[in-house]
């Protein structure tokens, strides 16, 4: 930016803002010629004060004014109801139709009546003869067409557009403020003599913060004739109340010579302003009506027009709420996202990977990065790793329970050295209950705006008897300012947005965690159950595992009178081996044996380990003829199997085969009397039990 002033130093500048700012624009002391201002007391009965112009619209002088009653100067009726609607509850100002004055002087005028302190201000506009019978048909059709505007833009066009047809005059704009109060032009509608001010920058000095509280007391401002002369009170105090008369309710206030300049400067002779409040009341733009000439409007008409402006802005707001509900729905993370392969921590790179590309669209960004668990994850134009490391250690100091932290000028922020070419970042934390804080950043490049300001904003003080006093522009002619440092702000739609992705992604990270959790838990156990059923050295069944087999398969035979059988088995001189071996090629020779018993065996038997070198093979539905083949099978097989130096290597096999009414100890009781017929036999044969 420039800087605020090239003639000025900001020390300067800033002591004349603040003479402005105290420039008691609610209190004139003065009103516009169009109306007359009578002053009373709170009782309604003596006249205080006047506007010194009464003669011209009550014939009655202002000094006999200001002797008589308020009966006798506004008639008994009047002051009757204005007594019966100031004690009504409702709002502040009270509006009226009334005709007033005798003979050639009576006509229709409009009064507003408000208390101010402990007075009560009654103006008196007169009416124009003006059929207003449309006037309704207008706003019938707005409530439909402003209903029908499927954005917000569109309903800032139509807006201006029926204002413009309503009321005539020269220039409707739409005029929004930032979170500076700069304002700027988003809408208008003109006659062709007017000059354009669309997508101009005002700055915020244009409407200094008093005349903004203003709007937030009254939200219409009428200006029929800017460069008439201001008729003052009198007297100009009142006597008995010194505190000057607050004019804010009403239509009549005069216009502060500086305003005066700024609209003649401007070319504009008649203003009408209504102000357009968010749903946290705070003014949020101006609709702004401009004539060329001087223009009066009825107050139907400014009605009306406050009207529209009240009927469009609920709709803008839904279509902000809109907009908003279609971004937060666009951030919502694809149902069953795939985030990482199975087992492994979420990894932030690989999860820009996948959606960085369309976040980065979403929230109009140039730079995202994703912070977990000490990994980052970026995308696009985002700083150095290590200066992202800087951010995160800065961010939580600057406002540790804040939901995110945003500027659209980082070189003012004490992230300025890490900034890289990033001028803006939008950083909001994860909500993870987690020891080391997660974030989202998203980065904003530089992005030099020319900014149009109607005329140069730097050139609005002067010195006028040694003191430095801010002037309205004298030329509204287009000045184009560069703007360095600085990216697009971020909006609150986005801000919020950012703040539900943030949401979503802690929903997905906490949940992969969990499942991760889960999943390894479930291992532990299953690592945790084999280790309590198998036996470590050859894989089979262990003791306890064999007899819950034992167990289940006699059950099941028993009920479904299926055949079983149940082949026990030893290795034969085994203590030779590991005498002559060692006890190490001893455990080799099992766990081998185990694994040549295994390739011999179907799906649907079980091989344990009954104790020591003493094995068991549980066949399932198999009969004693199958058990003797399948013992055969496996005698030969480890008879003929290379042991290394161990061989050979042979076994003796008892069979026994289940019938009914056996329980598990008396079948391996019978296996085991075969297994010592085997043994007795000779060793390295098979044996049935009868
Ligand atoms: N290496 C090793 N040896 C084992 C293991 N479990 C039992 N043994 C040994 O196996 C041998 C069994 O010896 P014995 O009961 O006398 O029987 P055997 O020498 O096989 O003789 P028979 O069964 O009569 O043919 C003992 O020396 C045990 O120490 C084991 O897990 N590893």
């Amino acid at each position: 930016m420039n800087g605020p002033s090239k003639r000025f130093s900001k020390a300067e500048l800033d002591a004349a803002l603040d003479a402005c700012a105290r420039e008691p624009v609610h209190s004139p002391g003065a009103i516009q010629p169009v109306g007359c201002l009578i002053s009373l007391d709170a009782e309604l009965g003596r006249v205080r004060q006047v506007s010194a112009n009464l003669e011209t619209y009550l014939d009655v002088a202002p000094e006999q004014a200001l002797t008589a009653s308020a009966r006798r100067l506004l008639g008994g009726p009047l002051i009757e109801r204005l007594q019966q609607a100031l004690l009504a509850p409702g709002p502040q100002t009270r509006e009226l139709t009334v005709n007033l004055g005798v003979g050639r002087w009576r006509r229709r005028f409009h009064v507003i009546a408000y208390r101010s302190g402990q007075r009560v201000v009654v103006e008196l506009e007169p009416l124009l003869a003006q059929n207003e019978h449309h006037l309704l048909a207008v706003l019938n059709r707005w409530l439909i067409t402003a209903g029908e505007a499927s954005s917000v833009e569109q309903l800032h066009q139509r807006l201006v557009e029926e204002v413009h047809r309503l009321t005539g005059l020269d220039r409707i704009m739409l005029y929004r403020f930032d979170e500076y109060w700069n304002g700027s032009v988003v809408a208008e509608s003109r006659t062709g003599t007017a000059q354009s001010f669309l997508g101009h920058h005002f700055p915020a000095s244009d409407i200094p913060a008093q005349v903004r509280r203003l709007y937030d007391i009254n939200r219409l401002r009428s200006i029929p004739d800017a460069a008439a002369a201001p008729v003052p009170l009198i007297p100009a105090a009142d006597p008995l109340d010194p505190a000057p008369l607050d004019l804010s309710p009403g239509i009549l206030r005069a216009v502060s010579p500086i305003h005066q300049t700024y609209l003649s400067n401007m070319g504009v002779a008649t203003a009408l302003s209504v102000a357009l409040h968010d749903d946290e009341e705070r003014l949020g733009g101006l609709l702004t009506c401009h004539g060329l000439t001087p223009q009066r409007l009825s107050p139907g008409v400014r009605d009306t027009v406050r009207a529209l402006v009240q009927i469009a802005v609920p709709q803008l707001m839904l279509l902000h709420t809109k907009a908003e509900a279609r971004l937060m729905g666009e951030v919502k993370l694809p149902h069953g996202l795939q985030a990482e392969p199975h087992g492994q921590l979420i990894n932030p790179a690989q999860l820009l990977q996948q959606h960085g590309e369309t976040w980065l669209s979403l929230f109009g960004a140039d730079g995202i990065a994703l912070y977990h668990r000490q990994r980052h994850g970026r995308c696009g134009s985002v700083p150095e790793a290590s200066d992202i490391e800087a951010v995160i250690d800065w961010l939580p100091q600057s406002s540790p329970e804040a939901s995110l932290w945003h500027s659209h000028c980082l070189k003012e922020t004490p992230l300025g050295p890490w900034r890289g070419q990033s001028c803006g970042l939008l950083a909001v934390p994860l909500p993870l209950d987690s020891q080391s804080p997660s974030w989202l950043l998203l980065f904003r490049d530089e992005q030099v705006d020319t900014r149009r300001w109607a005329g140069e904003p730097c050139d609005q003080a002067e010195y006028r008897n040694a003191r430095l006093v801010l002037t309205p522009r004298r030329s509204f002619a287009e000045w184009q300012e560069a703007v360095h440092d600085q990216s697009r702000v971020w909006r609150r739609i986005t801000r919020r947005a950012a703040v539900e992705l943030a949401d979503n992604l802690a929903t997905l990270i906490a949940s992969h965690e969990i499942q991760l959790l889960n999943a390894r838990l479930r291992q532990v156990n299953d690592r945790l159950a084999k280790m309590a059923t198998h036996d470590n050295l050859t894989g089979a069944w262990n003791r306890y595992g064999s007899e819950e087999a034992i167990d289940a398969e006699i059950a099941a035979a028993e009920r479904y009178h299926r055949p079983c059988a149940l082949l026990l088995f030893d290795v034969d001189h085994f203590k030779v081996v590991n005498d002559r071996h060692g006890h190490d090629i001893g455990d080799q020779v099992l766990a081998r044996l185990a694994a040549v018993v295994r390739d011999n065996l179907r799906e649907s038997d079980h091989l344990g380990r009954w104790g020591g070198e003493e094995f068991l093979v549980l066949a399932t539905s198999t009969d004693a003829d199958g058990a003797r083949e399948l013992a055969e099978r496996l005698r030969s097989s480890i008879a003929g199997t290379d042991f290394g130096q161990a061989s050979p290597v042979t076994i003796s096999i008892g069979i026994a085969d289940f019938r009914q009414g056996d329980t598990p100890k008396t079948l391996v009781k019978r296996a085991d009397d075969a297994m010592y017929q085997a043994k007795q036999a000779g060793r390295n044969c098979v044996r049935y039990s009868d």
